[in-house]
């Protein structure tokens, strides 16, 4: 299916949203070293949309992805996943919800160094209770929807920081997330593993999972259905896209 095809499925606005933020706010520190990062963002994904989040460095949005999957708590608002306030959850349910529902791309990798990338992936699903051969089958798909099944048998300390990053993002999109939430996961990557990865992320989207992208890169923004700026923790624009990402896009998909 074309690109142009996809976006004319999705994303599905009518349907409930699978991330909503509401009035979310986090401040650091206290006195002279408080810090407000996030002044009161209100915003709703969709199934099968892909947002991008732009802004400049120290604007938000790192806290924001962190809040909208749960791992750091806001100090005003909530976060809805698929309709749950995880914020009045108890912390089992929350810790089940974040491992079923929610897959996470960020900088820092967290691949644990006594596992092998299969063992990694497959944690999280065995974590959830599912048995260890369906895990290590899922987790066997989703390095090679990456492109590094070869590299299933390694461990961590063994691969590039590139080949790394690639197996933390199948550890992110093992089984059936709802939710994908990404920090520049790009970064170590070249230009075209990172293409492939965005591809990766925007077909997960086009079969109905939601997205939030965090980038500095207009090109890699291109592949989102929105873009929205955060500037001193507040959303400027949740207008669309823009002018310059747009220009980027052929009818095919992104450059
Ligand atoms: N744990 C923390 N303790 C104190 N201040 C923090 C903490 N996390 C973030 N901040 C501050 O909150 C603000 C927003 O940071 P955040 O990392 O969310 O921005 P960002 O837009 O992701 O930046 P970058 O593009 O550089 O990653 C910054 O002023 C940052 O110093």
């Amino acid at each position: 299916m074309s690109r142009a095809g996809a976006i004319a499925a999705h994303p599905d606005k009518a349907a409930a949203p699978v991330l909503e933020l509401r009035g979310l706010g986090r401040t650091y520190g206290k006195g002279e070293t408080r810090v407000e990062s996030l002044r009161g963002v209100d915003l709703a994904v969709a199934p099968g949309e892909l947002l991008a989040v732009m802004g400049p460095s120290g604007s938000g949005k790192s806290t924001m992805l962190l809040l909208a999957g749960g791992l750091d708590a806001p100090t005003t608002g909530e976060v809805l996943v698929e309709g749950t306030d995880i914020g009045r959850l108890p912390r089992r349910k929350q810790a089940a919800l974040r491992r079923r529902s929610v897959g996470y791309v960020f900088q820092d990798l967290n691949l644990i160094p006594a596992l092998t990338a299969l063992e990694n992936v497959a944690l999280p699903l065995e974590l959830d209770g599912r048995p260890v051969r369906k895990a290590r089958s899922a987790a066997r798909d989703a390095l090679a929807e990456i492109g590094v099944d070869d590299l299933a048998e390694r461990f961590p300390d063994d691969m590039s920081g590139g080949q790394q990053q690639r197996v933390a993002i199948a550890r992110a999109l093992v089984g059936e997330r709802r939710l994908v939430l990404a920090d520049e996961p790009t970064g170590a990557l070249d230009s075209a593993t990172g293409e492939a990865v965005l591809r990766v992320l925007r077909a997960r989207c086009d079969a109905g999972a939601a997205a939030v992208l965090v980038t500095h890169e207009a090109r890699h923004a291109a592949w989102a259905d929105r873009i929205v700026f955060l500037r001193d923790g507040l959303l400027v624009d949740d207008t669309g896209r823009t002018d310059a990402a747009e220009s980027l896009l052929t009818r095919d998909g992104p450059r």
